[in-house]
């Protein structure tokens, strides 16, 4: 799906629901009675978080996605445990060019964020510290869950950031860790678990148990490390 600007109504819309969500933080319910939960995707330019959240809320790939100018909404609704929970993703433009003017927004009142790298680029790597340095400066408190996703795991030959490094980076912060892509059809329900692991963490309010997750997501790794060669997704 092409981005494209919004027009100020459309912030509008959004920006109110979300004033709203900051007044009564995680007991604000949507029309359908569903709790709504605000997840900000942010990294690099071109690392595929767009093509995430739509691979998420929409179900396909976009193989041609135009640069996200400012930010773009995207929702889905989770049935868990008998309980409707509304995911709002904000998809935020990597560009420095096309989110000056909207950073404050994106970090306003959110309950969960996902930082994503490209595996294939090892510059969009090693800004993963600086976007988490961002998100501190913007007062996200410490108790919002953070994740980290290295992007593109499809693109093999090309990979630059081993998974072990990604690792010692996830350990280092103590969040947890997926590797995806946002391409392979196969990894679709990967994709998904990195939306759920956020939808139940923050349904329960109990603090993520990191450690094994990470043991989890390294487990995972590996498993595939040995079943496939050199790409861990
Ligand atoms: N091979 C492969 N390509 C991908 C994957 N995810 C995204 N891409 C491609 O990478 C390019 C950038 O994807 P986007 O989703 O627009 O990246 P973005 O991070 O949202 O970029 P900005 O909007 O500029 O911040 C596009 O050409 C996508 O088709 C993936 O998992 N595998």
């Amino acid at each position: 799906m092409a981005t494209e600007n919004k027009t100020e109504e459309e912030f509008d819309t959004v920006f109110s629901l979300t004033d709203s969500l900051e007044l009564s933080s995680h007991h604000d319910y949507g029309p359908t009675r569903a709790r709504i939960f605000k997840i900000i995707v942010i990294g690099d330019s071109n690392v595929g978080k767009t093509c995430l959240t739509y691979r998420f809320c929409g179900g396909t790939f976009l193989s041609n996605p135009e640069a996200t100018i400012g930010v773009d909404f995207r929702e889905r609704t989770l049935e868990l445990d008998g309980e409707s929970i509304k995911l709002q993703i904000w998809d935020t433009a990597g560009q420095e060019r096309f989110r000056k003017s909207m950073v404050e927004h994106y970090y306003r009142s959110v309950h969960a964020v996902i930082f994503v790298y490209d595996v294939t680029s090892l510059p969009s790597f090693e800004s993963i510290p600086e976007w988490i340095e961002e998100c501190s400066r913007h007062a996200v408190g410490p108790l919002v869950p953070r994740i980290i996703v290295g992007n593109k795991c499809d693109l093999r030959e090309l990979r630059e950031v081993p998974a072990s490094s990604a690792q010692l980076l996830a350990d280092r912060y103590n969040y947890p860790l997926f590797e995806t892509s946002a391409k392979e059809p196969s990894e679709k329900e990967h994709v998904d678990a990195i939306f759920l692991t956020l939808a139940y963490r923050l349904k329960s309010h109990k603090p993520l148990r990191l450690k094994q997750l990470s043991e989890n997501s390294v487990r995972q790794l590996s498993q595939r490390e040995q079943e496939e060669g050199l790409c861990q997704c």
